[in-house]
């Protein structure tokens, strides 16, 4: 299903942190949200779900206006991972995953195998299998977030929305989960600060800067050397890779 914002603002504190944002997002596609600390991401990810409220502007799933739309139907079908879940002490992996369910089930209906097997087969997927019984309060940084992705899996969204899900990711967790998520049959917003992964994996990219969209388009197109200079203060130096295609950045200090 596709995500499309309309002039979507919002405020906080008295201060304007979304302003005016449009974007599509293709059924199946993933677009990359980057931006310096504070641009505006995060909020942005929270509005889609409804977490908050919009101050203008429309949010579409689909044909649906989300302000329209029950609380359990969005549930049903968004599932974001934030950058910092935490999840209460005493639960084992698999009873993280299992909450990833909730939206589906009525408060008296009885376990069943479809959702044991969404759950099993979002620890597969994230490769935390292995780990399903061990209490979560004991997992290392990048098991936490791997379990937190597998809930977000077991929900089995049609839309998903990562913040940052990369965070605490040794390298091959990094790249096995971008492609895990950029393959499924999902439409996706990542938030993402590595670049270069932003590039690899994303169909599109918009670069937020004090809650604006500054640029959007596809990886090509939006990351340059200019940009690159002038809303994250860096200099680099931007080629297109001759191994795998996608444009890369190097940065430059001197
Ligand atoms: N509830 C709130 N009240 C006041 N200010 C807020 C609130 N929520 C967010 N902000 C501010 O809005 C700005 C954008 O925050 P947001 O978390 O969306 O940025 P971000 O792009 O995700 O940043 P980062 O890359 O550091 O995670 C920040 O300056 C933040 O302090």
């Amino acid at each position: 299903m596709s995500i499309s914002m309309r002039n979507v603002a919002w405020c906080a504190g008295g201060t304007v942190i979304v302003d005016g944002v449009s974007l599509d997002v293709a059924p199946g596609k993933t677009l990359g949200l980057l931006g310096p600390n504070g641009s505006g991401k995060s909020s942005l990810l929270r509005l889609i779900c409804r977490l908050r409220q919009v101050k203008s502007g429309v949010i579409r799933l689909g044909e649906s206006d989300i302000s329209t739309m029950a609380r359990r139907e969005i549930a049903q079908r968004i599932a974001l991972v934030e950058q910092q879940a935490t999840t209460d002490a005493d639960l084992s992996v698999k009873d993280v995953v299992r909450l990833g369910r909730t939206p589906h089930r009525g408060a008296l209906s009885p376990w069943d195998k479809t959702d044991e097997d969404a759950v099993d087969a979002a620890l597969e997927q994230v490769g935390m299998t292995a780990k399903a019984l061990q209490l979560w309060r004991t997992l290392s940084g990048g098991e936490r977030q791997r379990t937190h992705i597998a809930r977000a899996l077991a929900q089995t969204p049609t839309e998903l929305l990562l913040d940052e899900p990369t965070n605490h990711l040794d390298i091959q967790h990094q790249l096995e989960l971008l492609v895990l998520v950029t393959t499924l049959p999902v439409t996706c917003v990542i938030a993402l600060h590595d670049l270069n992964l932003a590039a690899m994996f994303c169909d599109s990219l918009a670069v937020l800067c004090n809650g604006r969209v500054v640029a959007a388009g596809t990886p090509e197109a939006v990351l340059t050397e200019e940009l690159v200079r002038d809303v994250f203060g860096v200099r680099a130096h931007i080629e297109k890779s001759r191994v795998h295609g996608r444009h890369y950045i190097q940065y430059l200090t001197r």
